[in-house]
């Protein structure tokens, strides 16, 4: 049996992939911490590398693995981390993990979309500041998303899967925008429109696109000016498709309504950070793919591209 050499960069890993690839003739080396130094101190030689880490994989770790490492298989569907012009020079191979994970995260789209609106970070300070005016009637009230307009950038697998979820809650319109009209908007009954469209008319805008140079701080103070007082803001996709400055005072300024936040600048985020001294802001500590059955599907994905990127076959979800 083929005993390829396969370096996975983060002891936390979920194992069914580690034992996929072990059953299929691998010899797995999985470091005991997760870090630069030591991807670089155990990386020369590798066949394949199991990328489960945010850390850039840039031109000097590939110069270290060696020319013999043509196969990596990175651990989420974002691959902003990764230097791809230097991976396609080198002839390596590269796939990631979509839509395993699509569910997962336009759950956690719906659940920042509905605690924004509802202010549900505010109200628990409320109660634990005892700051709860019972009984007054106009007190902590919300933006409703039944007969609402959603507004979704980047209609992809997760946006659709948002559009799928949101039906349910009586939407009375969705828009999109994204580089062109998809098919699939149609049968989602969603309309394509301009990105100015969609944040003057959206009462949700909501954020999955993926983060390129294109993408990057597309949020801006000038974005954050167009969208309705009323409405929220949620991102589902990287914090730097936001200018967060410009964030946070269109959520002090009332620019804007609320902002639910699965994704931000820095992560992790320091506990001083101003995001989270906003009571319209709802944080998680980008966790949309964190559930227990969805992080084992993106490591048997993961090792499943591996295997067939050393195999010589075509990997199931490529990049290049
Ligand atoms: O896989 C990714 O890119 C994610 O960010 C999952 O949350």
């Amino acid at each position: 049996m083929n005993r390829w050499k396969v370096l996975v960069t983060n002891p936390t890993i979920q194992q069914c992939g580690l034992n996929l690839l072990r059953e299929n003739g691998c010899q797995v080396t999985l470091l005991a911490i997760e870090s630069r130094e030591e991807i670089l101190k155990n990386v020369k030689g590798v066949d394949a590398i199991f990328w489960a880490s945010g850390i850039s994989l840039d031109a000097e770790i590939l110069d270290v693995a060696g020319p013999q490492m043509k196969v990596i298989g990175c651990n989420s569907a974002g691959y902003n981390h990764l230097d791809i012009q230097e991976i396609k020079k080198r002839g390596i191979r590269l796939g990631n993990t979509p839509n395993v994970l699509d569910d997962a995260v336009a759950d956690m789209a719906v659940l920042l979309t509905l605690a924004a609106s509802r202010r549900l970070h505010e109200g628990r300070l409320k109660i634990e500041r005892n700051e709860w005016e019972f009984y007054k009637w106009g007190w902590m009230l919300g933006q409703d998303i039944a007969n609402s307009t959603v507004g979704i950038i980047g209609l992809g697998n997760i946006g659709q899967a948002i559009v799928e979820r949101l039906k349910a809650f009586k939407v009375k319109q969705f828009l999109y925008t994204g580089h062109r009209e998809k098919p699939e908007g149609a049968k989602l009954g969603a309309k394509f429109v301009s990105l100015n469209t969609l944040l003057e008319e959206s009462d949700f805008v909501v954020v999955v696109v993926p983060l390129t140079s294109e993408t990057k701080e597309m949020c801006n103070q000038e974005f954050f000016s167009k969208m309705k007082k009323t409405a929220v803001f949620v991102n589902v996709s990287r914090g730097q498709v936001v200018d967060q400055p410009a964030l946070i005072d269109a959520l002090k300024n009332g620019t804007i309504f609320a902002a639910g936040l699965d994704v931000m600048t820095p992560e992790p985020l320091p506990p001083d950070n101003e995001l989270l001294k906003l009571p319209n802001v709802v944080l998680a500590p980008h966790v949309g793919s964190a559930t227990i059955n969805t992080r084992d599907a993106m490591s048997n994905l993961t090792a499943q591209n591996i295997l067939r990127g050393l195999r010589g076959e075509e990997m199931v979800t490529p990049v290049v």
